[in-house]
């Protein structure tokens, strides 16, 4: 919430892109709860484990999370409750719901097919769920969505091969298929940096979109390697681009967005204060960013929380923050007609601002 009220409701019907947002980090205690007990899922013991009592009690823990491995933990134990086709599509639901109220007219949102695989759920009753979910959304509110496959860097690398051969062999990579992008994501520090080296060369061959997770907690060589070594043509989160000043050159020549998610940054302590989230540099610099919710479930709001938090930070101008939705629709994966159609939202909704 902006403490302003004419800027927040500014800052809600700004047409927004989302682009880093985990479906599987969307699972709110309270959904996480009522799927274990429907689907027979034994969370950990809240003997040993008193975070898990309540969803009152997971929402205190969440409070400290200390770094992204910590969150991870949760994290991993949270999907364990999703089972069926129906789970997974009401999770995609419940984040489309936040979504629209929030202003987000486009949503291009991660998964993890590979920790739903491990656990036994077919990887088609995942992509159907959350397809479905998807499509629910493009039905009730004319947003678009696109469904981006992320592989995990705490697995075999040999295990995101197989589901990537399988998705592309089930055409979900075709136009009109399910999914529309790869992305890798989970533990950064510690993986080899380039260790979905070749399956992000054959999805380059295919014409297939990439992202990926670098920079967070990494140093700035993990953003070298996404770029060179998965050819990367966005990067998620990207923030430890501060410390190199060449390398930013280099993201702002080859116009490379960066998916930011600033109030992630605070939970999970790469920086201590949203100020300190390189907003204001990345605009200066000419670095193109869109911002973005991360785990909205796992970290206290949706994209229209993070949008405040960076309004509260920077008090940034009508300008700077047109700036900032156009470059995320031009970021999008999306066709040019619905980019134009967007950008006319921006361009009308700015309008009406400065009347
Ligand atoms: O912020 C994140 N970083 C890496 N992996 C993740 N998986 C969910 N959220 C994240
Ligand atoms: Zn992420």
């Amino acid at each position: 919430m902006c403490k302003d009220s004419k800027i927040h409701s500014f800052l809600q019907q700004l047409p927004k892109c989302e682009h880093h947002v985990h479906l599987e980090g969307c699972l709110t205690p309270e959904l996480m709860f009522s799927l274990a007990a429907r689907n027979g899922v034994t969370l950990p013991d809240p003997d040993t484990r008193p975070e898990f009592s309540s969803a009152e009690a997971l929402y205190e823990r969440y409070e400290h999370f200390t770094s992204l491995d910590d969150f991870l933990s949760y994290y991993f134990i949270g999907m364990s409750v999703l089972k069926q086709k129906d789970d997974y599509e009401a999770l995609a639901w419940e984040y489309f719901q936040k979504a629209h109220a929030d202003g987000v007219h486009h949503a291009e949102v991660f998964f993890d097919p590979q920790e739903h695989i491990n656990r036994g759920v077919p990887y088609e009753t995942v992509v159907m769920g959350f397809k479905a979910g998807c499509q629910r959304a493009e039905r009730e509110y004319g947003m678009t969505t696109k469904l981006i496959l992320c592989f995990v860097k705490h697995l075999p690398a040999s295990d995101a091969s197989k589901v990537f051969d399988l998705a592309w062999e089930r055409g979900d990579f075709e136009l009109g298929g399910a999914l529309h992008g790869i992305g890798a994501s989970s533990s950064e520090v510690g993986p080899p940096k380039d260790m979905f080296k070749e399956i992000y060369a054959t999805a380059h061959s295919k014409g297939v979109q990439r992202t990926a997770h670098a920079g967070e907690e990494g140093d700035p060589s993990y953003i070298i390697a996404a770029l060179d070594a998965y050819k990367s043509q966005r990067i998620d989160h990207g923030i430890r681009l501060i410390d190199s000043p060449s390398l930013m050159e280099r993201v702002v020549q080859e116009e490379i967005l960066l998916t930011v998610c600033p109030v992630s940054n605070i939970k999970l302590r790469c920086f201590d204060h949203i100020s300190q989230v390189p907003i204001r540099m990345f605009l200066d610099a000419g670095v193109k960013f869109s911002i973005n919710s991360d785990d909205p479930a796992y970290f206290g709001g949706f994209i229209l929380h993070n949008y405040c938090a960076v309004q509260e930070a920077f008090g940034l101008s009508v300008t700077e923050w047109r700036t900032i939705a156009l470059n995320s629709i031009q970021g999008s994966w999306v066709e040019q007609d619905r980019k134009l159609e967007m950008e006319n939202r921006v361009h009308e909704h700015i309008q009406k601002h400065q009347a």
